[in-house]
């Protein structure tokens, strides 16, 4: 659904973003992470139209982007980090304003406007000033003009920023619902813990280069070669921590408050012995469970080169 080959972008002796290429497949939430002045932007505004290369190409929904920018515009809902709303408008004047720019007959438009309220919880401020909004609604407005034309590819960059926690989960299970009705979305930030539960697929970005993209389950057994349990137990841990030890494919067991953290080299089926044993050992647990490496654990060994 977006490709990209070769973007390249430099201002003057500076290059902000260097030989990209990216391929995100329909339906997919592709998280660009990347820290303050990476590229992310430079990148999302080249894809959105609004930024010329000075080398590269990209394909959005099989259009170019340099060869034929308003089919790619048609394709896509995009949101700037940095956006602005029309203070003098009421809400549903704001989106209105869009869906007539969009193209979307007349007839259609009261229909149109009232899902996009309605999907993004908006309803009730319809006919409200823009100015009078928070911050939190403004951004949710600003993601319902990207939807007026019903697109099948979302480009939004940082749609979370500056919202408080609570807004911010609103923000997340909207782009959950959004994913669900078949949308392709990129979404940047650098606030990682915000993708780590809705992305499929992720891209590190650091300095202009692209440092490593793909699904994120993939890149998540990249970074971490043994598999890691966290074991609990319900009374005394030392039968079953010299259990876990004496097993050939422990690498190593660190002692947690009411349990450890068991290093594994192995499959499945190994996992499934250790486990097998300790019950027939009748060690007493109380959890036994894989423990995910995070998306900070997967950014910094990136950025610092320890995966490639
Ligand atoms: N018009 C411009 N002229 C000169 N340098 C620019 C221009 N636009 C961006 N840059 C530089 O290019 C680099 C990449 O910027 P970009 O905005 O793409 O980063 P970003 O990853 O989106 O960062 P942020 O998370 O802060 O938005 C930065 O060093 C920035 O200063």
């Amino acid at each position: 659904m977006i490709e990209i080959h070769n973007f390249r972008k430099t201002y003057g002796d500076f290059v902000a973003v260097e030989n990209l290429s990216l391929k995100i497949g329909a339906g997919e939430m592709f998280g660009f992470i990347g820290p303050n002045g990476a590229g992310k932007s430079t990148t999302i505004r080249f894809l959105a139209t609004l930024l010329r290369e000075t080398t590269g190409e990209a394909t959005v929904n099989g259009h170019s982007v340099t060869g034929d920018p308003v089919a790619v515009r048609r394709s896509i809902g995009y949101m700037p980090d940095m956006f602005g709303v029309y203070d003098g408008m009421k809400v549903w004047e704001f989106l209105d304003f869009f869906a007539v720019a969009y193209e979307i007959p007349r007839a259609n438009r009261k229909a149109v406007i009232s899902d996009v309220l309605e999907l993004l919880d908006l309803t009730h401020k319809r006919d409200d000033y823009v100015n009078g909004l928070s911050r939190g609604m403004k951004q949710r407005l600003c993601l319902a003009k990207t939807l007026v034309h019903d697109p099948p590819v979302l480009i939004l960059d940082e749609p979370a920023s500056g919202l408080d926690p609570r807004a911010r989960l609103e923000v997340k299970a909207l782009l959950k619902e959004l994913r669900k009705m078949g949308k392709t979305i990129l979404i940047s930030s650098h606030i990682l813990t915000e993708l780590a539960d809705v992305c499929t697929s992720i891209g590190i970005i650091e300095r202009g280069k692209l440092l490593l993209a793909g699904p994120i389950d993939k890149v998540y057994r990249k970074i971490q070669a043994n598999r890691h349990l966290q074991v609990r137990f319900s009374g005394d841990p030392d039968p079953g921590v010299s259990l876990i030890r004496s097993d050939p494919n422990v690498r190593s067991v660190q002692m947690e408050t009411r349990g450890c953290l068991v290093e594994l080299a192995g499959d499945d089926a190994d996992v499934q012995r250790l486990l097998h044993n300790l019950v027939a050992a009748q060690v007493g647990l109380t959890s036994f469970a894989d423990k995910e490496p995070t998306l900070e654990d997967v950014f910094m060994m990136v950025t610092k080169g320890l995966v490639t």
